[in-house]
């Protein structure tokens, strides 16, 4: 069922989709804090399963192995000191998810509809009184397609590309530019062109292209589509 956690009562959805890079996670935790409503990473479900897999082994090429993991694997967010951590199958494993192999992995059992399947539910049920606020690939267009408020924001890959180099090397990763552009281009052609919820805007998303845009500026414009808060 796509609807509201309730039958009389609609449940306001605010979906931000783009690609990597493109500050979906920055910008929604930002609003969602702003107007009080609740946030979904939804990458972070498709992460943890990736994760998981590894954890147990599993090899990437065998469908049936990874969507009983994505069913079974239990996945947590807490709050700590202002930071979302995710906990996989209660294991603090935030920082594996961050990492470009986790996002790579991510995207490639992302791929499989049943595992896409296997995770609908778990991301409808964020759909909770205030509001929520959906950031991923196809909130838009699969997971809140009644959504009143749709967002896809994207920026140049080379942006993008210097973003994540400046956040992995303020976390003392060591990566180089070329190389990161070089992911998030071959992410980007994975989640644009798979066949099942492929990476693209709503019919009814507003477009913002953040390129040389602040955090704030976009945080500005992302509230301006919502009536007055
Ligand atoms: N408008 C912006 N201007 C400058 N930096 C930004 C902007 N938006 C986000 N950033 C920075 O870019 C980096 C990536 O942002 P973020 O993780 O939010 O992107 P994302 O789209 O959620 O990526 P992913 O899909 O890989 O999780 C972060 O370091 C963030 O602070
Ligand atoms: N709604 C979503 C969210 C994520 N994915 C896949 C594709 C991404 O490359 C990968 C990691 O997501 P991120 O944490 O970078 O937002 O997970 C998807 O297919 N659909």
């Amino acid at each position: 069922m796509n609807s509201a956690s309730s039958d009389s009562i609609f449940v306001p959805v605010l979906t931000i989709d783009g690609p990597s890079g493109s500050g979906k996670g920055t910008i929604s935790r930002l609003v969602a804090q702003r107007l009080g409503w609740h946030y979904l990473d939804s990458g972070a479900l498709y992460r943890a399963v990736g994760v998981a897999a590894g954890w147990a082994d599993l090899d990437l090429a065998d469908p049936a192995a990874l969507v009983r993991c994505a069913f079974d694997t239990r996945i947590g967010f807490r709050e700590q000191a202002g930071e979302l951590r995710v906990l996989v199958n209660e294991v603090d494993a935030t920082d594996e998810l961050r990492t470009e192999t986790a996002g790579a992995a991510a995207s490639a059992i992302a791929a499989i509809p049943e595992v896409r399947a296997a995770l609908k539910d778990r991301q409808r049920a964020f759909r909770q009184l205030p509001g929520l606020v959906a950031d991923g690939r196809d909130m838009g267009t699969v997971i809140f397609p009644d959504a009143p408020f749709k967002v896809f924001l994207t920026a140049s890959a080379e942006e993008r590309a210097e973003r994540r180099y400046k956040q992995l090397k303020d976390k003392g990763v060591s990566v180089t530019l070329d190389g990161l552009l070089r992911e998030i281009l071959a992410r980007d052609a994975r989640d644009a062109q798979r066949a099942v919820a492929p990476l693209r805007p709503a019919i009814d998303a507003v477009r913002i292209d953040t390129t040389g845009l602040g955090i704030d500026a976009v945080v500005e414009q992302v509230l301006a589509l919502l009536p007055a808060h």
